[in-house]
């Protein structure tokens, strides 16, 4: 029989992955599921037929490997409460922004393997951009069998822990800022008489062009923003005001600020 895969916390990310995962193929009969939220729990037990756990030990005792996703300031409780039934060989994958591998490890008496994941919510629609890094307790069967569950749900990168703060400000939070500009950019064609629902169609196709045409063409951004950009035309004028009121500036910061933040969350 294979082995049982957990998931603590069912929320924006946990909920995802689990979508995710289930959409690549995983089994429903393979998971085990627990959130403090009762009616969240049984919704995702009816709509995919995987087993809600009393509690969160139950979880820990029954799965292999268990996904947390479980805010990072819930962390320590919950690695707390479930220490005691943890095993030798067992696998933690955490999602919590900044919260370190060792943090992790450290509550366990055992030799837990921890893979630290940092997803985002497109994972729902298999276009994710994660990274991940792995423990010392982390086999690499383990780690290789968690990262090609991951590719089921888009492009997952390993990297070392310490550029994990990094990842969070670009695409852990990064969609977030995304569908803020495709926000702006529609309200900016309301502004000039398109219907809303035209304007936020015609925006978010053009964020979604847009990012194909630089993964698929291999070309600096750069070189296909001189593309779109006719001399003495309508992109030049655009562009000068978006950099004249700071908007590669702000995004930068915003990377920053997410990244710092990633940091006190660990604290
Ligand atoms: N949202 C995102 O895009 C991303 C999130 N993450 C990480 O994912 C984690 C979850 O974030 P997110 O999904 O946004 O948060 P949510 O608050 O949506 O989800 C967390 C869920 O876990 C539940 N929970 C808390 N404690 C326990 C417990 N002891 N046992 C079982 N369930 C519990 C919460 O219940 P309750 O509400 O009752 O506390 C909630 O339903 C965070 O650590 C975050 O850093 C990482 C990448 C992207
Ligand atoms: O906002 C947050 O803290 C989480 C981590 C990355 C995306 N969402």
């Amino acid at each position: 029989m294979q082995d049982k895969i957990g998931f603590i916390g069912l929320g924006a990310m946990g909920g995802a992955l689990l979508e995710g995962l289930l959409a690549g193929g995983v089994e429903p009969e393979r998971i085990v599921a627990s959130d403090t939220l009762e009616t969240k729990l049984r919704e995702a037990a009816e709509k995919h037929g995987l087993k809600a756990m009393p509690d969160v030990r139950s979880v820990a005792e029954a799965a292999r490997v268990i996904f947390v996703a479980v805010k990072p300031q819930d962390m320590k409780t919950l690695l707390k409460e479930i220490a005691p039934v943890m095993k030798d060989g067992q696998v933690v994958v955490s999602v919590a922004a900044g919260v370190s591998i060792h943090d992790i490890e450290k509550r366990f008496d055992r030799e837990v393997g921890v893979i630290r994941v940092m997803p985002n919510t497109p994972c729902l629609v298999g276009e994710g951009a994660m990274a991940a890094s792995g423990g010392k307790y982390v086999s690499d069967d383990d780690l290789h069998m968690v990262v090609s569950w991951l590719e089921t749900l888009g492009i997952v990168r390993t990297v070392p822990e310490k550029l994990m703060d990094a990842v969070t400000g670009v695409s852990g939070s990064g969609p977030a800022y995304v569908y803020l500009m495709i926000e702006a950019l529609a309200d900016g064609g309301v502004l000039n008489g398109l219907p809303r629902a035209m304007a936020l169609e015609l925006a978010a196709q053009t964020v979604l062009g847009a990012a194909r045409m630089v993964m698929e063409t291999g070309e600096h951004p750069a070189v296909l923003r001189e593309m779109v950009t006719s001399p003495g035309g309508t992109t030049a004028q655009a562009l000068f005001t978006l950099e004249d009121n700071g908007f590669p500036a702000a995004v930068q910061k915003a990377v920053s600020a997410a990244a710092q933040k990633s940091k006190e969350l660990g604290k």
